[in-house]
């Protein structure tokens, strides 16, 4: 096992209930007995083993698959924006879209897809990450957002930050604003924050 596979991927299980528990505590979810952001803890699993030996997988599935836990994420993540004069939240392939989309709908902005090579139609721009071995890239239209757009970038986990960082520096090149990232969790020992600065970073959930 390649050790940044091991360090990217591998979390902390041991205070993560099993989902079993997290159903039992469903109907609570965002009362003051159950904050919003515990609720969520709750719901998300760790998977060993997936998808490789020795990785152990936040799975957010949980946390869409119960209405009032997802809406109170969506809720929470728009909570951190409203005000802001957001004019385009920047999604991330895949599981990004899941939690941007909703986000843009609720602020009343515009929703940006940022996606993998070879899946976006029209005139595109693109930038390189480092992956475990060599590279991939992220691309981004060139007319979704233009100079002064005030945009958050969204996705629904933050690890090393290499993934983040990319769809930052594809935002700087159209000359938008970056007010900032947001995250549902974010692995904490991985020090993704301090790659995309720190200040510029939200998260409901930090393992
Ligand atoms: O902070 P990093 O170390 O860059 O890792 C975080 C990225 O990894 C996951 O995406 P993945 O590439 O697995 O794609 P997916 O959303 O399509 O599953 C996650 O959704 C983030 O985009
Ligand atoms: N541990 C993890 N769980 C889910 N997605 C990830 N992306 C990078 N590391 C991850």
């Amino acid at each position: 096992m390649p050790r940044e596979t091991l360090e990217v991927f591998r979390t902390a299980s041991a205070d993560t209930p099993p989902i079993g528990q997290a159903v039992f505590f469903c109907p609570l979810a965002g009362s003051a007995k159950m904050p919003a952001m515990d609720a969520i803890r709750a719901r998300i699993r760790d998977v060993p083993d997936f998808p490789k030996k020795g990785i152990v997988f936040k799975d957010i599935t949980p946390v869409l698959q119960d209405a009032a836990t997802f809406k109170l994420t969506v809720d929470a993540l728009a909570d951190r924006w409203r005000g802001e004069r957001i004019a385009k939240v920047v999604g991330i392939e895949s599981r990004g879209f899941i939690f941007a989309a909703p986000l843009a709908y609720a602020l009343g902005a515009g929703l940006t897809i940022v996606r993998k090579p070879g899946k976006l139609p029209w005139e595109r721009i693109s930038e390189a990450y480092a992956l475990e071995y060599g590279q991939d890239a992220l691309e981004l239209h060139i007319d979704a957002i233009g100079p002064g757009d005030r945009v958050v970038v969204v996705d629904d986990l933050l690890a090393t930050g290499g993934t983040a960082e990319a769809v930052g520096r594809l935002v700087a090149r159209q000359g938008a604003q970056l007010c900032g990232y947001s995250f549902v969790v974010e692995l904490a020992f991985l020090n993704g924050r301090r790659r995309l600065g720190s200040e510029q970073v939200s998260s409901l959930v930090t393992f």
